[in-house]
């Protein structure tokens, strides 16, 4: 049986730290973030060190509280880190004002949550280029007609989110991150809302949009079954990556999950 050890999910740690690199989407270099001071301080991310592969699509697993949400909220600029370092693409977010990290944000990156936060009065399109209106940014037709069509919306674009299926609105809502075509995407359990095969649709999307558009993925998830439309999975314990997985399949992530069940967490 294996047993966990921490490891550095580093794609190359020959050429690592030094950013930029155009095979890294994204990358986090020793980052600690701490909530709270004194007896109630949590340590949520212990010195994690991690490379995001452009063009590819990474899930991240572990159990409740392991950090998760907070990795990808400090590698989105969501959050600041308390030490460490998080570049996407070349640029690194702890250097960025607040201003130029909105601006960042706004133009680098895309986000697909578990609600599907869509506008209610508007429609399927105008909610697909609502960040690229509000930014001032004319959509490119081209681009957009392909995202449309990627995501199987074409017959829907004049729909309302309410005159669409939960599954419909997430598409809507994935439409909407890779239209503005993001360095990259991050989505916390964006098919958390979903029944199995509306889920099972939008992952299918998600992953056309890596296999046929070239776009970066990074997911949270609890679902092995998601989980294996990944090219990669990461495993988080109390704040650190203890393990990965290639080519993941639903199996494959059902096994690990119980092999760490087993043995516990890394403390
Ligand atoms: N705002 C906060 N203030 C204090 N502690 C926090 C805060 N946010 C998260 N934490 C703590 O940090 C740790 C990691 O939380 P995080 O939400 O990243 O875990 P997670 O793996 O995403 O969990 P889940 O799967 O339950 O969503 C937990 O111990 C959590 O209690």
């Amino acid at each position: 049986m294996r047993r966990h050890t921490v490891t550095t999910a580093v794609a190359n740690p020959r050429t690592g730290g030094s950013g930029g690199s155009t095979a890294v989407a994204a990358r986090a270099r020793q980052v600690v973030k701490a909530y709270g001071a004194g007896e109630t301080r949590v340590v949520a991310l212990d010195h994690v060190d991690v490379d995001i592969a452009r063009g590819a699509f990474t899930a991240i697993m572990g159990p409740s509280g392991s950090g998760k949400s907070t990795l990808m909220h400090c590698m989105a600029g969501l959050d600041s880190v308390t030490s460490g370092q998080v570049w996407i693409g070349g640029t690194e977010l702890s250097s960025l004002k607040e201003k130029k990290l909105t601006q960042l944000r706004r133009d680098k990156i895309g986000f697909i949550f578990q609600a599907f936060n869509l506008l209610p009065t508007l429609n399927a399109l105008e909610n697909i280029t609502l960040p690229m209106d509000i930014a001032g940014r004319k959509p490119d037709r081209e681009w957009l007609d392909r995202v449309v069509e990627t995501v199987g919306l074409s017959g829907r674009l004049k729909h309302r989110p309410n005159q669409l299926s939960g599954g419909q609105q997430q598409r809507v809502a994935v439409a909407r991150a890779l239209a503005a075509r993001p360095e990259i995407i991050f989505g916390d359990e964006p098919t958390g809302n979903l029944d199995s095969r509306a889920g099972a649709e939008v992952l299918g999307f998600l992953r056309n949009s890596v296999d046929e558009l070239g776009q970066t993925i990074v997911m949270v998830t609890h679902d092995p079954v998601a989980a294996s439309y990944a090219d990669r999975v990461l495993y988080l314990a109390d704040g650190r990556i203890v393990d990965e997985m290639q080519r993941p399949t639903a199996e494959a992530v059902l096994d690990r999950m119980k092999a760490f069940d087993t043995f516990g967490r890394v403390s």
